[in-house]
């Protein structure tokens, strides 16, 4: 599965506190994030994180466009729902890209616990589906 990680800044450390308690759920999966969300885990962590921008400087879009392809699995995106943030564009592009391909997202802990339980338990084959069954325009 690839899993996408993002948290705003006053949400780091509930995400940082989050993967370090389901790290060997996490492990063996295709593991991405925004810049300095990635830097955090992986100071925490032994994952390995494929870390594109900060969100300001375009993670979330980078991210927001694997799941365009429908190729991200689960997103797991800590928001901060009480402070501005000066890229609100990006983040709801995002959110509405998941919307549009159906992509499983948590914007909080109690989802994402879920959702990560869910994981654990296999409840997520469905997406390999998706994977093999893709309609062909999108292969071009
Ligand atoms: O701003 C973000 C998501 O909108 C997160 O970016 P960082 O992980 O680089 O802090």
């Amino acid at each position: 599965m690839k899993i996408a990680f993002i948290a705003h800044d006053r949400k780091k450390e509930e995400m940082v506190n989050f993967v370090i308690a389901y790290e060997r759920v996490f492990e063996g999966n295709k593991l991405y994030s925004t810049g300095t969300t990635g830097l955090r885990i992986m100071e925490n962590t032994d994952l390995k994180i494929h870390r594109f921008m900060s969100g300001p400087l375009g993670g979330d879009q980078q991210i927001g466009a694997l799941v365009a392809q429908n190729e991200m699995d689960l997103i797991i995106f800590l928001r901060d729902p009480l402070m501005a943030q000066p890229h609100e564009p990006d983040i709801n592009a995002l959110l509405r890209l998941c919307d549009v391909q159906g992509i499983p997202l948590a914007t909080n802990i109690a989802t994402a616990e879920i959702l990560v339980k869910a994981l654990d338990r296999g409840d997520f084959a469905w997406r390999d589906l998706v994977h093999k069954y893709k309609p062909i325009s999108e292969e071009l």
